[in-house]
């Protein structure tokens, strides 16, 4: 299906806004009068623009408080209607989108409103122009769609129509049985549809609507439900997205629009109009890669973990440490230094590595140039949000030549290590304006199933964290996000550490010369409260700094390690079916690594 994207949506100029527009795939836009307004260009510039872009303008919007109002208002109207008509022969556009009056003067009358949409509808006729008429959920007398439907139904005027707006409709009800009215208008008098998501959230719906909307896939709503209503009942206009949203608004426009457009296309594979490649889920971590400008505290740091360095790459400065499952790749090549020590790549074990390439390809992902050098297995890789880089590796069977053929000595025998046996998770701080992008990306691009967002407290901010993981849990990521810009580019990024027995690990990791980091008395104090652990267990707890926690399916324990550049390790112990993160114990291990980060200077 076509695709558009209100101007509203995209920061910056109106040319910056198109030139993203146009550059991420989309076939046309909405004109938004602000940005028209404040453009430079003229309506045929602007028009000219469009089309050397191969973008159509297919709306231009909102005419405000047109309708059911007091006669002499009404000529008003109209007089400044035949004005924006003629723009929009100006402009090469042919539909107007109107929204529902919030005027004071606006009387509850449908026959009123549905005689004036009519009269409108005559003068845009001879323009050459068609009036979609939106029910804004906080319109003064209509604030449904089956309202404005209703009324565009009584004025029976070929000029005038209806648009949806998934926000509108769906903020005020999430009841599919409030949905199937859709289906009863005819297709072709539905002259636009409108997508936006947005998070479930308890607020003035107006607020809502201007601060926090989000593209499809990235909120709680279920656009696709509705947009499956509106594809029944023949619609062949555009999927058109408008959000106004207060991060997208300072983002920078190339990425959001790319993000965007994304977006549409998960849509079109949810609703069966598009078929991309299927996603290939993958089963496992096959490695974490940290680049660092020193291999030396990175290594002391994994020796005391219990990792042994079996391998070393053949053609490139990058060593193999292992214990158990659990491998990670320490880079030194000069290229790869960036910020001091960070977590740089995920390798993710794929049943079909090449199929999922294409599909994070087909999906707009930024492919990676190969890996490769003459005897190098080659590997498929594509760039995640936050610019880590993510490989799809064969799993390590026999059969298929796994990643880890570029290491010699692969065969190494390993040392006993602290119980450590595979990556619980990997945790990646996203940059402040990623958050949704991260989350819609690692769903669709990589199938994972993303989580409940929480809010976690830090003492110098609030962290908002959503997972994406598969149903087994053998792949788990933590998405991590500050609520406001950043200074600090250089946020923590970590790496969990699976164990049977998270105090024989922690005790291995300290004899080996280790430290942990210390947890406040007041911490264990609470614990004791509220749970029935013995003095020994507790005293053990504070000693090495292991926090708890509990869900309905399991019990937590978990400590970590001191930050080596962006890096920490965490050594996780999940018993049961617990299946968070302890989020419950995140602001107490935030404002310690914050103590720590004082006492160190570092
Ligand atoms: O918030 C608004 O005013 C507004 C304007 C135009 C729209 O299409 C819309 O959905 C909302
Ligand atoms: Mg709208």
């Amino acid at each position: 299906m076509r695709t558009s994207i209100a101007t509203v949506s995209l920061s910056g100029s109106l040319t910056e806004k198109l030139t993203a527009a146009s550059r991420a795939g989309f076939d046309g836009v909405e004109i938004f009068e602000n940005d028209l307004l404040a453009s430079p260009l003229t309506p045929e510039e602007i028009r000219a623009r469009c089309a050397d872009l191969g973008l159509t303008i297919d709306l231009y919007q909102p005419m405000r408080d047109i309708e059911a109002v007091p006669e002499a208002e009404f000529a008003r109207n109209l007089r400044r209607a035949r004005h924006k008509f003629e723009l929009m022969r100006r402009l090469g556009t042919d539909t107007v989108l109107v929204c529902s009056s919030v005027s004071p003067l606006a009387e509850d009358d449908d026959t009123l409103a549905a005689a004036q949409l009519s009269q409108l509808a005559d003068l845009a006729q001879e323009f050459g122009v068609r009036v979609a008429y939106e029910a804004l959920a906080w319109g003064r007398h209509v604030s449904t769609y089956e309202h404005a439907w209703r009324i565009v139904e009584t004025a029976d005027h070929p000029a005038l129509g209806t648009c949806l707006d998934s926000f509108h409709i769906l903020s005020r009800s999430s009841d599919p049985e409030d949905l199937k009215g859709i289906a009863d208008i005819p297709g072709e008098k539905i002259f636009y549809l409108q997508l936006a998501d947005a998070p479930l959230l308890a607020m003035d719906v107006l607020q809502w609507s201007r601060h926090y909307r989000c593209f499809p896939g990235q909120g709680g709503f279920d656009v696709a439900g509705l947009v499956r209503h509106v594809l029944s009942t023949g619609y062949d206009g555009p999927l058109s997205l408008e959000v106004f949203n207060d991060v997208f608004r300072q983002a920078e426009a190339g990425p959001t629009a790319i993000d965007a457009h994304r977006s549409l296309l998960v849509l079109q594979e949810a609703v069966g109009v598009l078929e991309p490649p299927a996603p290939v889920v993958p089963t496992g971590i096959a490695f974490a890669e940290l680049v660092t400008p020193d291999a030396e505290p990175v290594s002391a740091l994994l020796g005391a973990l219990g990792f042994a360095r079996t391998a070393r790459h053949r053609t490139k400065p990058v060593d193999l440490w292992q214990q158990g499952e659990a491998r990670i790749l320490v880079n030194t090549g000069p290229a790869l230094r960036r910020d001091g020590t960070a977590l740089a790549a995920i390798g993710l074990e794929s049943p079909d590595p090449e199929g999922a390439a294409r599909r994070a390809e087909a999906l707009l992902a930024p492919v990676l140039p190969r890996r490769r050098t003459l005897e190098d297995a080659p590997l498929d890789a594509v760039a995640a949000p936050d610019g880590t880089e993510l490989f799809f590796c064969a799993r390590t069977t026999p059969e298929l030549p796994g990643w880890h053929a570029d290491f010699t000595d692969a065969a190494a025998q390993l040392p006993a290590g602290t119980g450590v046996q595979r990556i619980d998770h990997l945790a990646l701080t996203q940059p402040w304006h990623h958050f949704d992008e991260a989350t819609l990306f690692h769903r669709s691009v990589l199938g994972l199933q993303a989580q409940e967002s929480v809010d976690v407290a830090d003492p110098y901010g609030l962290l908002r964290s959503r997972a994406v993981t598969t149903p087994d849990g053998s792949v788990r990521i933590a998405l991590s996000v500050g609520a406001a810009p950043s200074e600090d580019g250089a946020h923590a990024q970590h790496i969990a550490l699976a164990t049977e027995d998270v105090v024989t690990a922690a005790r291995g990791f300290r004899k080996s010369g280790g430290q942990l980091l210390r947890m406040p008395a007041n911490y264990y104090d609470d614990l004791a409260a509220r749970f029935a652990f013995t003095e020994d267990e507790l005293a053990t707890y504070q000693d090495l700094g292991i926090l708890y926690d509990r869900d309905a399916g399991g019990e937590f324990r978990h400590c970590y390690t001191r930050t080596v550049g962006r890096v920490f390790f965490e050594l996780v112990q999940r018993d049961g079916d617990y299946r968070g993160y302890g989020a419950q114990n995140a602001p107490v291990r935030l404002a310690a690594q914050h103590t720590a980060k004082g006492l160190t200077g570092g």
